[in-house]
């Protein structure tokens, strides 16, 4: 069966505002997060993998998966579902390989090019971007809009039709339904819900808004 990427609420400890990931977690997952991300990309690797464990504790109950940005052994070390890689990151194939056919394993796709190369079939989710412009990620890339969006939805539709995809950068409760409109099956989120002042609520609203549009979607 797909994951589910309805809400992808990605925890990073520079864009939680102060508060402890574990908390966060627990309160988007409490608004109807269906996927969570750990990204710490400042912390020791000793650090990563306390505050992946401690989230494998809270989402395994849950039955929420925890995937970890960009760093396999961590996720190995964690018990975590799995690992979320980017171009410039472990190669699917070596990661696939190293955690095994249960794993869940997504990557970033930002160019029609990545679209149309990167092995899909050893994929559970994509994670399209930037849609919109970020504060969260060093260098984004211009942001495509849903536009640019659709564009690579429709190569990946073409190549692995029922591969789950996320639109990921500057997405919000505002602007969530057109990146769903574009094709994405959820979003990817990090400030709209770490930042907000009730993480919950902020989550509670995303998610509506995306279930909203995937309700009247007919294909
Ligand atoms: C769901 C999702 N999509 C894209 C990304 C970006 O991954 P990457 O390009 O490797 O950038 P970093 O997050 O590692 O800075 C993501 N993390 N999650
Ligand atoms: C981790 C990440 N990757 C991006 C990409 O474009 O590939 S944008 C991004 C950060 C998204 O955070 P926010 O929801 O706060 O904009
Ligand atoms: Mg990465």
């Amino acid at each position: 069966m797909p994951i589910d990427v309805r809400l992808n609420a990605i925890v990073d400890p520079e864009r939680a505002g102060g508060r402890p990931l574990v908390e966060l977690a627990r309160a988007v997952v409490a608004g109807g997060a269906t996927l969570v991300q750990l990204r710490d990309k400042l912390g020791s690797t000793r650090r990563m993998i306390e505050e992946a464990r401690a989230l494998v504790d809270l989402l395994a109950p849950l039955g929420v998966p925890l995937v970890v940005n960009d760093r396999v052994d961590v996720a190995l070390a964690a018990g975590a579902a799995g690992v979320h890689v980017g171009p410039d990151d472990m190669a699917i194939e070596d990661a696939r390989a190293l955690l095994g056919p249960g794993a869940v394993i997504g990557h970033s796709i930002k160019t029609l090019e990545q679209a149309e190369s990167v092995p899909l079939e050893l994929l559970d989710y994509a994670g399209v971007g930037g849609v919109y412009a970020t504060l969260s990620k060093d260098n984004p890339a211009p942001p495509m809009g849903p536009e640019g969006f659709a564009a690579i939805r429709a190569v990946l539709r073409r190549r692995a039709p029922l591969m789950p995809v996320v639109g990921i950068a500057g997405i919000d409760a505002a602007n969530a339904a057109a990146v769903i409109v574009a094709g994405a099956d959820g979003v990817a989120v990090i400030s709209a819900l770490s930042l907000a002042a009730d993480p919950e609520l902020a989550a509670r609203t995303v998610r509506s808004v995306v279930d909203g549009v995937l309700a009247e979607r007919t294909e």
